[in-house]
């Protein structure tokens, strides 16, 4: 091809898998390409690139590989920010560079001519298996967008635009006086300064419309606003007790937090809830929150669910929690499965690291909720339904691009209640991206002892290891609004916790059938499991002393020093592990988060006990032969923690660990933290380096529902 240099080698498969074979690409790219190759003997170098590229982005999160983009540098430049190749693979990366063509011209010339690619939207569609989407250029001088997708990717995203599209296409029309009278009720209480409630607006939002989506940070109130809206919404149904409503998780412990914080939201409804007798019987019936596999009827070995859009799920209205962790794939399932006509309620924070597998579906639906961009329709129905006027910011400014597609849908919610205190300034720094300002708060914790964070860099293991085993001085009465001085400190949360619980094992009767000794049994698990939630170590990396394999190992060998029996292989009593598959059959999900500690019956037969869910209140418990896919998890990786928050978090990061390292991964392991926040690592210069890399996952969603929505506008 004229556009490659003649003194570049040409891409072949076994360069490809020799890249592979260094680690620099993964097995299944290099094998994609080859098979491309198999299929198409004329495949040109920019294809085969661009397919091994694309299918390792895939396994990075990305769902497409943007060719051209409007408003970015070519692929070629931002190929070494995409890959993050370590040095030596650098004659590699230049290599690849060279065979990606630039303009739109030479990307059409090196893929339409191969019958592995199909031009969306034009004729010939053989179900190729790669797919190229070419959005319009925005203005004559402007180039459009291309991307190149793995079919299976380009088919999600349309369907899950077209659904939503669809979905928003036709709001709902409450009855504007009753509305206003229930959230006069529901939020009594004007905020101070006349700032603007943005709980009541979600609220109001939410009720004209089938989608609505709530983003804030931790503590923002996104449950409790959800409660309200739910007991608003069914305010204004004739039949409240019809409405089937349902409420999911991605994952087992995020269901179960929700179930837990919906009914503490519900409980603490103003009594004129509880006076509207079918209103309070309809909220009295919620079902029990699920995860979304389980919701959807995830069956072993298929991707296929139960319910899809030919067996929809038999729902009016859905609420679903920790939405950053809803993939592509999972979005899609989930919409399909639900019936057009059904609310959707997604509350998350679009801050949060996104879901390991392909795709930040809340990330692409709320990348402008900052800046709102309110509608002059919308905003007169937030003023009508709250009573509040809409700051000008917060309306699209006229005679400026569309509106984002989602933006009459989306709330964020914008005051922490949980978070007054350092960890909460903290986060909200390094969301900012405000270097300053982060670097601020970080000295002035810095050489203090009892502080809510605390901030070490050139730490050694041993020190992890002694926080690990003993805390160290905690913030005063550990209140996160609390001063930080003053008063003695405890020390925080730790293992010394678990420790203490393990070592006040009851002494098992000879008769273990005796309900007394089964309470008392039951009374200890209870106590264990607790301690879960007071204290973790969360990690950036698998491997490596500063991973999570080194410090389970490294927190496993002080167990033993304490007397504890724990073992470095296998089962023992006190065991924290992880799940790490789903198991609808045992009713365990991937992220559970459970303890190995002996059975009542018998206490030389090793349960793991989970902690009990609101509807049953008794742990559940698995024995541990049936447990096969599990890992130990006094130390688990940050990605791993979503979903979970911890009293205290002692978060570590490695040396070296640049590419992995990320704003979104240094934010979801801050936010972890109810109470404390240890942060260690041996380099200096680790933190400050990832809150420079914020991730950006490829997509087309945010632009294909822009389109789709713009051509119902009009
Ligand atoms: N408007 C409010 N008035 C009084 N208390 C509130 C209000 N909003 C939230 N809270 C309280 O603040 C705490 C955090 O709220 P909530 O759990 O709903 O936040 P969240 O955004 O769902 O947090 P996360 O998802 O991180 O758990 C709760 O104790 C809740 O009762």
């Amino acid at each position: 091809m004229s556009a490659i240099p003649t003194t570049v080698p040409h891409i072949t498969p076994e360069l490809l898998w020799q890249w592979a074979d260094e680690g620099w690409l993964r097995r299944l790219d290099a094998a994609l390409a080859h098979w491309v190759l198999e299929h198409d003997a004329a495949a040109s170098p920019g294809l085969l690139a661009a397919v091994a590229i694309l299918s390792h982005l895939e396994g990075k999160g990305h769902t497409c590989l943007p060719l051209v983009d409007a408003h970015r540098p070519s692929l070629r430049l931002q190929l070494p920010q995409l890959l993050r190749w370590p040095a030596e693979a650098a004659p590699a990366l230049h290599q690849l560079q060279q065979w990606l063509p630039t303009s739109v011209r030479d990307w059409h010339h090196a893929l339409l001519s191969s019958r592995m690619v199909w031009q969306a939207n034009t004729a010939l569609d053989f179900g190729q298996p790669l797919v190229l989407t070419q959005t319009p250029a925005i203005a004559p001088q402007t180039t459009p967008t291309l991307r190149l997708y793995l079919r299976r990717y380009w088919q999600y995203e349309q369907d899950i635009a077209h659904s939503i599209a669809a979905r928003i296409q036709s709001p709902l029309h409450p009855d504007t006086a009753t509305a206003r009278h229930w959230l006069d009720v529901l939020f009594p209480d004007a905020l101070p300064d006349a700032t603007f409630d943005w709980q009541k607006a979600a609220c109001a939002l939410a009720l004209r419309q089938r989608l609505a989506i709530i983003t804030g940070g931790p503590g923002t109130g996104k449950t409790y606003t959800a409660a309200r809206l739910l007991a608003a919404a069914l305010a204004l149904e004739p039949q409240p007790e019809q409405i089937r409503i349902g409420l999911a998780a991605p994952t087992g412990k995020a269901a179960a937090r929700l179930k837990e914080s919906i009914q503490q939201a519900l409980a603490q409804l103003p009594d004129a809830v509880s006076q509207h007798a079918p209103l309070q019987a309809a909220l009295h019936h919620l079902p029990p929150a699920r995860t979304l596999h389980a919701l959807l009827g995830a069956r072993p070995d298929t991707r296929q669910m139960r319910h899809n859009a030919s067996h929809p799920l038999p729902l009016d209205w859905l609420l679903v929690d920790e939405a950053s962790m809803i993939h592509l794939e999972m979005m899609h399932s989930l919409l399909q499965a639900l019936p057009p006509t059904a609310r959707l309620i997604l509350l998350g924070d679009k801050d949060q690291l996104a879901s390991v597998e392909a795709g930040a579906v809340l990330g692409d639906f709320c990348a402008q909720a900052q800046q709102g961009h309110y509608s002059p329709d919308t905003a007169r129905h937030l003023e009508q339904l709250t009573g509040q006027a809409l700051p000008q910011e917060f309306r699209h400014p006229p005679h400026t691009p569309a509106m984002p597609a989602l933006a009459q849908n989306t709330v964020m919610l914008r005051e922490s209640r949980r978070f007054g205190g350092t960890i909460g300034q903290l986060a909200l720094a390094i969301n900012r991206h405000d270097m300053a300002a982060m670097q601020q708060v970080l000295q002035q914790v810095a050489g203090q002892s009892a502080t809510s964070v605390h901030w070490q860099e050139g730490a050694s293991l041993n020190t992890l290891a002694h926080i690990a085993l003993h805390g160290r001085p905690g913030p005063a009465n550990g209140e996160p609004h609390a001063p930080e001085s003053h008063s003695e400190a405890r020390p925080t949360a730790s293992y010394a916790g678990l420790v203490q619980a393990l070592r006040t094992t009851p002494h098992w009767p000879a008769d273990t059938s005796q309900p007394q000794w089964l309470t008392r049994h039951t009374e200890w698990v209870v106590r264990v499991l607790t301690q879960l939630e007071q204290f973790r170590i969360l990690c950036a990396t698998r491997e490596g002393a500063w991973g999570v394999e080194g410090i389970n190992r490294l927190v496993i060998g002080q167990l033993q020093r304490q007397g504890i029996r724990a073992r470095q292989e296998g089962w023992f009593a006190g065991r924290i592990v992880q799940v790490t598959q789903n198991d609808a059959n045992l009713g365990v999900f991937n992220g559970d988060i459970g303890i190995c500690l002996p059975s009542a019956a018998d206490r030389h037969k090793l349960r793991v006990y989970f902690p009990a869910d609101a509807a049953s209140g008794v742990p559940r418990s698995i024995a541990t032969p049936r447990m096969a896919h599990v890992e130990t998890a006094f130390a688990m990786t940050i990605h791993k923690s979503q979903g979970s928050e911890f009293a205290h978090v002692l978060m570590v990061l490695p040396p070296q660990a640049g590419t992995l390292l990320s704003k979104e991964l240094i934010y979801t392991g801050l936010t972890r933290a109810r109470k404390a926040f240890t942060y260690l690592a041996e380099q200096p210069g680790t933190w400050q380096q990832a809150v420079q890399q914020p991730t950006l996952r490829a997509s087309g969603l945010a632009d294909t529902l822009q389109a789709l929505a713009s051509h119902h506008h009009s």
